[in-house]
């Protein structure tokens, strides 16, 4: 990834986080047992658990059959986060993804990342054992990361990733097209994050099917919701699900995306903090008997 820019100024958080998932992705394709060549025989082996496509998910949700336009939640676990610090670091992974799942979640999202945001693999994999009971209209997981290499995707697969995030703003765009590459090789269609018309533009030149505009930027933390509408226009005419990302606190936000066209939220710290799950996920997405 490259710097700010300027050797003189400080690094911003997300030079930051990449920085240090080098050193700790260095560190596993060094451990025997997590080498990459050991992941990728299990891979061959036929032990990653089956996938579930994503696109498809995203366009169905517990109001698709009503009403139209309708708009799918990606709900996250996240412990902790750089701009917040603690959020819920002793919650439960399994249990709050079937809280998602069962008030209708299209995809649970679960930050990976354990220095910032306390998360971990096994968090993912718990999550994804969870709601295996489920059945085939169990969500989709994604696995929340920032990701910079084939290794960090294929742990993802094997683990029990259906999803994964490349962010356009830490890759070049060599890259960001051979890894969205790759990870369709594994059956995955990534969630591309982006969060300007460059980003935009970059991520569509590689064939992203699912956009993912991130209003908060990683670089400062600030947060404008206008961020993901001043992005639309770019996707309307396009087979593409457009998805709003952070700072989404109440229904007037999802109401405003929804009306403007957006086809799904990614909801992380409101959905963590509230006090009924269930009945904040209805209150937020109005969806229909939900
Ligand atoms: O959340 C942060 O502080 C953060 C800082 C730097 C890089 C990434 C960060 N968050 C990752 C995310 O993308 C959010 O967890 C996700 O979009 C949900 O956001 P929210 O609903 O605002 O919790």
């Amino acid at each position: 990834m490259s710097a700010n820019g300027d050797a003189t100024k400080p690094p911003t958080i997300l030079e930051k986080i990449y920085a240090q998932r080098q050193q700790d992705v260095e560190a596993a394709e060094a451990t025997p047992g997590t080498r990459p060549e050991e992941i990728d025989a299990y891979l061959q082996m036929g032990l990653a658990p089956p996938l579930i496509p994503l696109v498809p998910r995203l366009r169905t949700n517990p109001s698709t059959a009503t009403a139209s336009p309708s708009l799918s939640l990606m709900a996250e676990i996240k412990r902790a986060s750089p701009s917040k610090g603690d959020i819920a670091p002793h919650v439960n992974p399994a249990r709050q993804a079937l809280l998602y799942a069962q008030a209708g979640a299209s995809v649970i999202s679960v930050l990976t990342e354990p220095t910032w945001f306390k998360g971990s693999l096994l968090d993912m994999r718990l999550v994804r054992q969870a709601i295996d009971a489920l059945g085939p209209a169990r969500p989709a997981v994604l696995r929340k990361e920032f990701i910079f290499c084939e290794y960090q995707i294929a742990e993802a697969r094997l683990h029990g990733a259906d999803t994964v995030l490349l962010i356009v703003a830490m890759l070049t765009q060599e890259q960001l097209a051979r890894l969205y590459a790759y990870s369709l090789s594994l059956g995955m269609e990534p969630l591309v994050e982006v969060n300007n018309a460059r980003e935009m533009t970059r991520a569509l030149e590689v064939g992203a099917k699912v956009v993912g505009v991130n209003n908060r930027n990683l670089h400062d933390f600030s947060v404008d919701m206008g961020t993901t509408s001043g992005l639309v226009d770019m996707v309307r005419e396009r087979d593409v699900v457009l998805c709003a990302l952070s700072g989404i606190q109440g229904p007037e936000d999802v109401r405003l995306y929804k009306e403007q066209g957006v086809n799904a939220v990614l909801v992380g710290e409101s959905l963590m903090r509230a006090k009924d799950t269930t009945a904040f996920i209805r209150e937020l997405l109005a969806w229909p008997g939900a």
